[in-house]
């Protein structure tokens, strides 16, 4: 079989993509993949590590409001479709699958026009512009909060779940004493703030660091390249007792994930769908920089079973972080978010992705 795969920007778009390509790889070794993406996005960097082909389209994003940029996005778009079109006849794919972001739009666009069929998935409760945009054309619509089914043509959508959650459940757990420092008997709280990092999250745990001790938990704290060095030197620069290992970006997060006791995070919807696959109590502080708050609704979903604690940005602080682990990990509530994580996490994501895109090939 052979797979054209394209979604960009950030991590929580990409990830979902290679996850299944992993997948495909392991029941159908002799498959062959297209991976189109930007050369200044996030993939540029992550896809050629796993070997994939990769070739790449020059798009920009829609501004929500009108304005010129706009008239200079729909010129980059046509000539995105058009190069897109010429990749497609080479490559010859059975199938496109498109996990989101700008560069799916004319990728996928390209696909449907030339009779390819085409699977786009959409990872959050409310979808972004280009999945909505391309939900026309697709052959079908996979999505991973029932939520966002309002939004999709009803024929057409089905609900898979994130296909990350399968490739974390599958992971091994790594030694974070000997990869990271950290140490022994003593639960381990991941902070990450998405793919990118994020400053409410790091002021935050800087303002709870005199307070934390080392007597429930320690802390790996993942930062974003970006903020890395800022980060670090603010937290040498505390005086705390609680045991802190900081990286800027990690790229084994599935043993990580598989390894760790609880997560303090934004609410990508990638991270989310990994953490309830692998049952983890969360603490989330959605980013509500995005498109219609999606992040909220994505951590709401986990805080309605009892997953996850939720908190706005404007109401996040230390002493708040300070309370959440000392409910998680003294009064003994990770326990019972654990199971609730679990309860609605979709490890079988892949095999359910996999039968819609056999199916969108039989259909066509
Ligand atoms: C600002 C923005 O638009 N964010 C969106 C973006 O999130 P973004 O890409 O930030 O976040 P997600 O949390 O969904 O995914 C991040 C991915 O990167 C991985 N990771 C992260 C840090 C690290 O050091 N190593 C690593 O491998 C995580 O395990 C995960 O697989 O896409 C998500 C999925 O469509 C959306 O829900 C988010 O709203």
């Amino acid at each position: 079989m052979k797979v054209l795969v394209t979604g960009g920007g950030t991590g929580g778009h990409i990830y979902p993509a290679i996850a299944m390509i992993k997948a495909i790889r392991e029941e159908e070794p002799s498959a062959s993949f297209l991976y189109v993406g930007t050369g200044n996005g996030l993939e540029n960097e992550i896809v050629p590590k796993y070997d994939i082909p990769f070739e790449t389209i020059e798009i920009s994003g829609f501004k929500r409001k009108l304005s010129f940029e706009n008239i200079k996005t729909v010129r980059r778009f046509l000539k995105g479709t058009s190069r897109a079109k010429q990749l497609i006849r080479e490559f010859k794919p059975d199938i496109a699958l498109g996990t989101g972001g700008y560069v799916a739009g004319p990728v996928m666009y390209a696909a449907a026009r030339l009779g390819v069929p085409t699977v786009i998935h959409e990872q959050n409760s409310i979808p972004g512009l280009t999945n909505k945009f391309l939900s026309r054309y697709a052959t079908n619509v996979a999505i991973s909060f029932q939520e966002a089914s309002g939004y999709f043509p009803q024929d057409k959508t089905v609900f898979t779940g994130n296909p990350r959650a399968s490739e974390v459940v599958k992971a091994e757990k790594t030694n974070l004493v000997t990869e990271f420092g950290l140490k022994n008997n003593l639960p381990v709280v991941l902070i990450v703030g998405g793919s990118r990092g994020a400053q409410p999250i790091h002021d935050a745990f800087l303002e709870a660091l005199p307070q934390l001790t080392d007597k429930h938990c320690q802390y790996l704290y993942i930062t974003g390249s970006v903020h890395y060095d800022k980060v670090k030197t603010s937290i040498a620069n505390e005086k705390t007792r609680a045991h802190v290992v900081v990286r800027p970006f990690i790229h084994n997060m599935p043993n990580v994930l598989a390894s760790v006791d609880a997560v303090v995070s934004r609410a990508g919807a990638t991270t989310l769908a990994e953490i309830t696959a692998l049952g983890i109590p969360s603490i989330l502080i959605p980013s509500p920089y995005v498109t219609k708050n999606h992040q909220e609704m994505n951590a709401r979903a986990l805080e309605d079973v009892g997953a996850a604690m939720v908190h706005k940005e404007t109401d996040w602080s230390g002493d708040k972080l300070e309370a959440d682990i000392k409910a998680l990990f003294q009064n003994g509530e990770a326990a019972e978010m654990q199971s609730a994580a679990t309860s609605i996490g979709v490890p079988d994501a892949a095999d359910r992705l996999r039968e819609v895109m056999k199916r969108a090939i039989r259909k066509t």
